[in-house]
């Protein structure tokens, strides 16, 4: 069993700990919290070893009644590798800690690329990570994209890739978050660091982004257009994506024309925090003109760099090849096509 730590019990944090508890595997050593809120409630109501992340907010915790176990050294101590969910840049300043117990380290998107040896994507390049000490599981936006794209790449050829990125304005959380009304060129150059973080995945390819910002928490919305290097029939490419494991083609018969109705049907499926691990591409947007491809798919940005954080630990410690450490972990999440019964893209509303 893979001893893990979770360095930052907040949004993806608290996500990937029940991921990794929920592998046959793996399992959680201990979670760090900066104060004693809700949320360090929950980690000990989970069963989780709970640690401060300082001397001198222990203290705090004994004082709203939670005891704690140490400190982030202690808890790197208990672990074989750390996943560090904390927020963008505090990773790096983490590193030397864990680099002093000599623990490996998963990062996440808002570290630098040079936080790690590797930034990863479990569909692109999972062999990249396999034996590497430190490795960034790239952003929900390039996470997204990245398995998007790779199946697009393998079988027909990328010549050059547009998106546009509709970002949500914050998580559900985030109620500090704006914009409240209005809509932003966010980031206002182009291309927006997306596309050069893509690049940290398929080095080779040419990609422009653009960002929005919108007054919305549910969801991100990718308009994509890929010129092709061959001239796919859409029906094909349709196919194609929708046997992708981490892709769900929404049907057209299924109703879904929203962030929130794929929201309301996690939920109704029973997912954990109504989390949409896949990317939702629209079928009937699924276009090919030509060499020029174009959808609209909707990125969980809660929820989908979940699964790459558990197949990242397992590429670090050799512990299975891409395809049977993303089998096993959708198997272990709950993300199947017949464990969660989603409708069949190419059965059309009137069939
Ligand atoms: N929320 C999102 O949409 C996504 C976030 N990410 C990435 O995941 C990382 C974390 O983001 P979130 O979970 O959203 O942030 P968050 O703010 O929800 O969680 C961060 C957690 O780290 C804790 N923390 C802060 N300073 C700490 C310290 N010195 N030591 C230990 N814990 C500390 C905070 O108290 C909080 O619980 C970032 O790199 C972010 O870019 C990646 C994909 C999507
Ligand atoms: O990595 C994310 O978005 P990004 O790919 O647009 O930078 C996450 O949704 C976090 O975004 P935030 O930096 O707006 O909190």
């Amino acid at each position: 069993m893979l001893q893990v730590g979770v360095n930052g019990y907040g949004t993806i944090g608290k996500r990937v700990a029940d991921a990794v508890r929920a592998q046959p595997d793996m399992t959680i050593a201990g979670v760090t919290k900066t104060s004693p809120d809700f949320a360090a409630e929950g980690a000990r109501t989970a069963g989780y070893p709970l640690y401060a992340c300082d001397e001198e907010s222990v203290d705090e915790f004994h004082a709203a009644g939670l005891a704690v176990d140490g400190t982030v050294g202690d808890m790197v101590d208990a672990s074989d590798v750390v996943v560090d969910a904390t927020p963008g840049g505090v990773g790096a300043e983490y590193r030397p800690l864990y680099e002093a117990r000599d623990t490996p380290a998963v990062f996440q998107g808002a570290e630098a690329p040079d936080v790690a040896e590797t930034s990863f994507n479990a569909r692109a390049n999972f062999d990249d990570a396999r034996d590497a000490d430190y490795v960034r599981v790239v952003s929900c936006n390039t996470t997204g994209l990245s398995r998007l794209l790779a199946p697009l790449a393998e079988t027909y050829g990328i010549e050059k890739v547009r998106t546009t990125l509709v970002r949500r304005g914050g998580d559900p959380t985030q109620s500090d978050r704006g914009p409240i009304n209005d809509i932003l060129p966010d980031p206002v150059e182009v291309p927006s660091h997306h596309g050069p973080d893509v690049q940290t995945i398929f080095p080779d390819l040419s990609i422009d982004t653009l960002g929005l910002t919108v007054p919305a928490t549910l969801m991100h919305l990718h308009s994509v257009n890929v010129t092709l290097e061959s001239t796919p029939d859409s029906r094909d490419v349709c196919d194609l994506l929708d046997a992708e494991s981490r892709l769900f083609v929404v049907p057209e018969r299924s109703g879904i024309g929203s962030c929130g109705q794929l929201r309301e049907y996690a939920r109704d499926a029973g997912r954990p925090r109504g989390d949409v691990w896949e990317n939702c591409v629209w079928g009937e947007s699924i276009t090919v003109e030509e060499r020029d491809f174009y959808c609209f798919q909707a990125i969980h940005q809660e929820a989908d760099v979940v699964p790459e954080n558990v197949d990242a630990l397992r590429a670090m410690f050799d512990m299975a090849d891409a395809e049977e450490s993303v089998a096993r972990t959708n198997a272990a999440l709950g993300l199947e096509r017949d464990g969660d019964a989603r409708p069949d893209p190419r059965v059309a509303a009137d069939d």
